[in-house]
């Protein structure tokens, strides 16, 4: 099986290989890849580092070609790269091909913005003088990925940081490394200069830690967990660089008496389950009043009963498998403190076998939840949700807020005096009234508050506000 090799300063670089095992397919190895050394990372930075005054001086029209180009690539092969994506992560067929899509329309929406790119003219308080305000980039940036979106967060990621003239080294999640190495050859191939993009595959703990350590970066932008975050932001302080940070949710779910059932089903199902529940936007509290709680409840779990959990890449599959050993681990020990704490588990939490080995989990689904239980609390990141019942509307919204998370939060109802104090009173930085709360546009503000996130927002317009420094200028003419 031929190495997929780490690119540095233009040229591909071996290691000691790793293997990308199918998660729904223990047997199956999707392909190996390289594990970089410290050095490797050292010499990533180093080139990003020499490449940065010409690609920062490029012309935008350059920029625009290459951003493009890895779109309308990206988008040719995305039943082929939604397959990848779905071997590797265990997302469903359908779920690959839809981020596949996602991350050629964020490639095609930064090709855009690198033609969009704006100043402001200012008249000086003094008489004579002028003042523009323009943007620089930043120098070299350092990206560090989660595996949870293997395709669409290193594009929200890398497809800015190229478009404000920013030079990359980017660290993919060790459990994904493939959609990685697909899109870093196809922006290579697309005709970016010689270590403007530099892809260090490799282990967190080891390569990962180098950036955290180099003085080299103006900047870091970081998708993974709460502990890691933090990691990069004490590195950052000491590095005084800007950092970014996109960490967990424990996001809630509003059930109002008066909302529209059927939607309400869907929405919490599909918030709550759908990419096996492992997203940073997933709902895992479902506060539901008392008027609709046993309806919906017994509605949920008629739905979950008929959803298929098998291989991703089978036909007919809604969930596929939990992404590895560790992450099966994890969500069968968090159900089993459920169970402990006093929840009721009214619906899955088994292992299931299927024809091929891998981590097959029923969603779970509990009920007689309380905020207070370490299932409210905690971030799971399985297909495991409570519901938690609540008296009235103002009892909802004070639980939705009792959290140290703030990504994402929704409510479903018909209400529209409820559905605009929630709006305006939630805790969150995206709000969702009757749609599910994970599963984002491309093109509009992405981020949270307290414990979810920290710095500006990523993606659409807003994303410059990250990969660029603000330079005021002054002149007497
Ligand atoms: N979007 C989200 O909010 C996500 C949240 N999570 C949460 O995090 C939990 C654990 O997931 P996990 O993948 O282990 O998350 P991590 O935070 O460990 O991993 C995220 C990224 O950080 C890298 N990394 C790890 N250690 C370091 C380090 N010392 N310096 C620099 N980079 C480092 C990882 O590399 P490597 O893969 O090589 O370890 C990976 O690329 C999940 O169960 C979930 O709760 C996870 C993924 C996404
Ligand atoms: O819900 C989405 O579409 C995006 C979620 C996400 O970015 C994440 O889980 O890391």
């Amino acid at each position: 099986m031929a190495l997929h090799q780490n690119l540095i300063a233009g040229e591909w670089v071996g290691g000691d290989a790793i293997a990308n095992i199918n998660p729904s397919d223990t047997n199956d190895v999707v392909g190996e890849y390289a594990r970089g050394s410290a050095q490797d990372m050292q010499d990533a930075i180093a080139a990003a580092k020499a490449a940065f005054p010409a690609w920062s001086r490029s012309g935008i029209l350059e920029r625009h070609a290459i951003l493009k180009k890895t779109a309308d690539e990206i988008l040719a092969r995305k039943d082929e790269l939604g397959a990848l994506l779905s071997r590797e992560e265990g997302k469903t067929l359908a779920e690959g091909i839809g981020e596949t899509i996602r991350a050629a329309q964020i490639f095609d929406f930064f090709a855009g913005e690198a033609l969009r790119l704006a100043g402001e003219t200012l008249p000086s308080v003094r008489p004579g003088i002028g003042i523009e305000i323009t943007r620089d980039p930043l120098g070299v940036i350092g990206i560090i990925t989660p595996w949870n979106f293997p395709i669409a967060i290193p594009a929200w990621k890398i497809a800015p940081a190229l478009c404000y003239g920013n030079t990359v080294v980017f660290k993919p999640a060790e459990l994904v490394p493939g959609c990685a190495w697909a899109i870093v050859d196809i922006l290579n191939r697309a005709g970016l200069p010689k270590g403007v993009l530099n892809l260090v595959m490799g282990k967190g703990s080891v390569v990962g830690q180098v950036m955290l350590d180099s003085p080299l970066l103006s900047g870091i932008t970081f998708t993974g967990s709460t502990g890691t975050g933090k990691r990069v932001a004490l590195a950052s302080v000491e590095h005084n660089r800007k950092y970014q940070l996109e960490m967990g949710g424990k996001n809630p779910m509003v059930v109002l008496d008066d909302a529209d059932l059927a939607n309400a089903v869907e929405a919490c199902v599909n918030g709550s389950f759908f990419s096996t529940g492992q997203r940073c936007t997933a709902s895992s509290r479902l506060i539901v009043t008392e008027g609709i709680h046993d309806r919906f409840v017994a509605a949920v779990t008629e739905r979950l009963n008929g959803l298929v959990i098998d291989n991703a890449l089978k036909a007919g599959t809604h969930i596929g498998p939990v992404v590895d050993a560790s992450q099966m681990k994890q969500d069968e020990d968090y159900i089993e403190i459920g169970q402990k704490e006093g929840a009721k588990l009214v619906s899955g939490g088994e292992r299931l076998n299927r024809e091929t080995p891998g981590f097959y989990l029923k969603p779970a689904l509990f009920t007689e939840a309380t905020n207070q239980m370490r299932i409210s609390r905690e971030e799971i990141f399985g297909p495991v949700a409570s519901v938690i019942r609540v008296k009235d509307y103002d009892e909802a919204l004070a639980t939705a807020n009792d959290t140290t998370f703030g990504l994402s939060a929704g409510i479903c109802t018909t209400s529209l005096k409820h559905a605009t104090h929630f709006k305006r009173n939630v805790e969150a930085g995206m709000v969702m009234v009757n749609v599910a709360t994970a599963g984002v546009d491309f093109h509009v503000p992405f981020g949270g508050r307290k414990g979810s996130s920290f710095g500006s927002r990523e993606q659409g317009k807003y994303a410059a506000e990250f990969y660029t420094s603000v330079k005021t200028s002054y002149t007497l003419a």
